[in-house]
């Protein structure tokens, strides 16, 4: 773990910043007309544990993400590129209200982008 990707996480506001983030995001892509459908069943608090675990551990933070897999979870739903996207602009908007600086939410963004590959079915 270097010294600038911890200084990452802390700009994040470490593991409290994170938890108030993804379930700020959860509210958000539950109530999202383009993609609520989705979460319609989920336990809210619980995916913003994981996704906070993720987040962290992406960030160079002292967390271990515990979850399933990227693939194996999303597997089946049928989410497509503009569903991803959506999510990505409620997440550009959480980070925003956060005032997170704008160099710094890219970091997050770069290190999420990847994860289109196992996480979109449909074009
Ligand atoms: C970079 C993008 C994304 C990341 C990092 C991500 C991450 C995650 C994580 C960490 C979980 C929890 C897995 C577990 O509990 O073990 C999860 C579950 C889930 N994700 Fe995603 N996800 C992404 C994109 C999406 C998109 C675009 C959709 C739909 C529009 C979506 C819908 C869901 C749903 C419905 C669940 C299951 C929640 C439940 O257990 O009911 N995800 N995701």
């Amino acid at each position: 773990q270097s010294a600038a990707t911890s200084e990452l996480y802390q700009s994040f506001g470490e593991q409290a910043g994170l938890l108030a983030l993804s379930t700020d995001l959860v509210d958000r892509v539950s109530s999202d007309p383009r993609i609520a459908g989705f979460f319609e069943k989920t336990n809210r608090a619980a995916l913003a544990k994981q996704l906070a675990d993720q987040f962290c551990q992406l960030l160079g933070g002292p967390c271990r993400y515990a979850g399933v897999d990227m693939k194996t979870v999303h597997q089946e739903m049928g989410i497509s590129k503009a569903d991803f996207h959506a999510l990505v602009e409620d997440l550009q908007a959480a980070m925003a209200a956060r005032h997170i600086p704008f160099s710094v939410q890219n970091q997050l963004l770069a290190r999420l982008a990847p994860m289109h590959r196992d996480i979109i079915e449909t074009p």
